[in-house]
């Protein structure tokens, strides 16, 4: 596995590129739902196009050769910003915010035309997504088995997601969770996380290859 990757940056420091990358990554997903929900023209949607290519070209003048990694600071603040549940960096993730409510991790997300499914409803895949990195985030830890229940069709919307580990043996964890809408659970999720015998931080230096 790649390691976690060390970033020796200050709070002020993370808290500057936070507000750089958030404009940015909310205009590539206001980019995604226009480009689902467009009725221009054929010319119209050719310009734009050739208008994000010219966009695309000035961030690719600078980039890193691979993935953005997990990068951590002193003070253990996480920056995994590329991650597609909730990266502020990609356009992808809702992104997902989760919070700590007790013993449960908690979040609330919007999920609108990108995350379509069957009509009008979400992607089952997304909610795996959501649900297995909220439950990993509570566990910590790897996913081992994931047992999703499909209970009742998602709604596009605003959903509810929560995870609590409910036991713990050795690096073996069981997470449970749910994801919800306002008329009660849609999907249940169990599973079985396992952590990772070494986890940790890494300075650059210490990086494995892919
Ligand atoms: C380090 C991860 C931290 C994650 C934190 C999450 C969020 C934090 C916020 C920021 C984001 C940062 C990064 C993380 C991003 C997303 C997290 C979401 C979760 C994921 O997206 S993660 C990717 C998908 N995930 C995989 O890609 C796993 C591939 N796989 C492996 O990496 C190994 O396969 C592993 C590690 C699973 C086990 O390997 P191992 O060698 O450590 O385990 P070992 O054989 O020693 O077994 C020890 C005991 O676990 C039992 N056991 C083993 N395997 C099992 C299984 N599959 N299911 C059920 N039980 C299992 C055995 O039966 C034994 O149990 P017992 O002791 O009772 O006999």
């Amino acid at each position: 596995m790649r390691q976690f990757v060390f970033e020796d940056i200050t709070s002020e420091e993370v808290a500057r590129r936070t507000g750089v990358y958030t404009p940015l990554t909310d205009s590539v997903r206001q980019l995604l739902d226009a480009a689902i929900r467009t009725e221009v023209d054929p010319d119209t949607i050719r310009a734009a196009g050739e208008l994000i290519d010219r966009a695309t070209a000035m961030l690719r003048s600078a980039q890193t050769d691979g993935p953005h990694g997990v990068r951590y600071t002193a003070d253990g603040t996480g920056m995994p910003w590329g991650n597609p549940a909730i990266g502020i960096r990609n356009a992808i993730a809702p992104p997902m915010v989760v919070t700590r409510d007790g013993d449960r991790l908690v979040a609330d997300v919007v999920l609108g035309a990108a995350y379509e499914g069957p009509p009008g409803l979400v992607h089952g895949g997304i909610c795996a997504l959501l649900l297995d990195h909220i439950l990993g985030e509570a566990a910590s830890a790897m996913t081992g088995t994931l047992t999703l229940r499909y209970q009742r069709a998602t709604p596009l919307g605003a959903v509810h997601l929560e995870a609590e580990v409910v036991a713990t043996a050795g690096r073996k964890l069981t997470v449970r969770g749910s994801m919800s809408d306002a008329d009660g659970i849609t999907v249940t999720a169990e599973g079985i996380f396992i952590a990772p015998r070494l986890t940790m931080t890494e300075r650059p230096d210490d990086r494995e290859g892919p």
